[in-house]
């Protein structure tokens, strides 16, 4: 059975390569001049620069052929994602629509699975998301990764198809917890990255990982998430790496804001709406989240780090 993977970002175009191991893939930009040039170098140098498309990943600016699988991975921005769902909801119908975006649309505070669901109801949702940075995909190296899906029967499918022998999946129930972990993470990296960034220390970021995780694991149950799930690759697994790899974006993006210094605009970091829809969730739902309303602050410049830190610091003391 052959997949198909819309959006050629560092992350789709991975999971390509990766996944031409399986069999054939079909990767879909929606930039003609993109794919022009993918077909004719064999690489995403735009994207994920020194990694050579394998023959069998045919890339394409039609949407007909990327829609016409039954398995359809989504790897565009968390922000673009209700707007695809909402051009393609006709052809979308009876397939399977496996998420691989971490955050929260900031339009109307849902994650990915609850987009598909309330956009393309015909469609079962999937979400496919844990520690792995693009780059490590792409070359090959070992990779453990959450497999979610309410439907466990497809979820079954699903494993066994995007597995590799390097891309280990393990699988879940929990579409919720394993899509908010994912979002959460990112928003947390960003915190992190700004300790580091302000020059606040490793003990600083290590406090912040943990009472970060102590809030993702709160409003994750809040809406159905299971503890277990947070404790996993898509929760823990992933907040670890992304708050202490330079590879991060998010992280990268907040060591930025800890320096006083812009970031480069173009570069995607979804922790930075996902953080204003998470402070919004929390506020709506009264559930604590200090980090995040912090971070969600800071990215909209209401706030300098010093108070951000002495905010934080300053709350009432309290049992952990
Ligand atoms: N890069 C990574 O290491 C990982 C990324 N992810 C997730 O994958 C998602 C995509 O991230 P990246 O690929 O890294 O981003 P990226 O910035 O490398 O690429 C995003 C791609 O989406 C395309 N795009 C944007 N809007 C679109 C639209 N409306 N229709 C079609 N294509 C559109 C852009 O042209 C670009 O090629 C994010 O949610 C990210 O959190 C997940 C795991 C790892
Ligand atoms: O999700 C990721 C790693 O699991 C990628 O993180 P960034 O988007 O911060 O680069």
């Amino acid at each position: 059975m052959s997949i198909s993977i819309i959006g050629a970002g560092a992350f789709g175009t991975a999971l390509a390569v990766a996944l031409a191991q399986n069999g054939p893939v079909t990767l879909w930009a929606r930039d003609a001049d993109h794919v022009r040039e993918m077909q004719k170098t064999g690489r995403n140098s735009q994207r994920l620069a020194g990694v050579a498309l394998p023959e069998n990943v045919s890339v394409t600016a039609e949407i007909g052929r990327a829609l016409a699988p039954d398995v359809i991975l989504l790897a565009i921005p968390m922000q673009q994602t209700a707007g695809f769902l909402e051009q393609h909801r006709t052809a979308l119908a009876g397939k399977l629509l496996v998420s691989c975006s971490k955050g929260i649309d900031l339009a109307t505070l849902r994650g990915p699975t609850a987009l598909i669901e309330e956009i393309c109801p015909k469609a079962t949702p999937a979400i496919l998301t844990g520690p792995s940075f693009a780059a490590d995909i792409a070359r090959g190296l070992p990779t453990a990764l959450t497999l979610a899906c309410a439907n466990g029967e497809a979820g079954s499918a699903l494993q066994a198809q995007l597995s590799t022998p390097v891309l280990r999946l393990y699988r879940s129930t929990d579409p919720k917890g394993a899509e908010l972990g994912g979002a959460l993470k990112n928003v947390i990296a960003i915190a992190a990255g700004v300790v580091i960034g302000a020059g606040l220390g490793d003990s600083a970021r290590a406090a912040l990982i943990t009472r970060g995780f102590a809030e993702m694991t709160r409003l994750a149950e809040r809406f159905g998430g299971k503890a277990e799930t947070l404790a996993g690759l898509s929760g823990l697994g992933d907040l670890v790496l992304t708050c202490t790899s330079e590879q991060s974006r998010n992280f990268r993006f907040g060591a930025t804001l800890g320096r006083g210094e812009i970031f480069d605009p173009s570069i995607t970091v979804e922790g930075a709406a996902t953080a204003k829809a998470v402070s919004a969730i929390a506020l709506k739902h009264a559930i604590e989240m200090p980090i995040a309303h912090m971070v969600s602050a800071l990215v909209d410049q209401k706030i300098t780090v010093d108070a951000a830190v002495s905010a934080l610091m300053s709350r009432p003391l309290k049992e952990e």
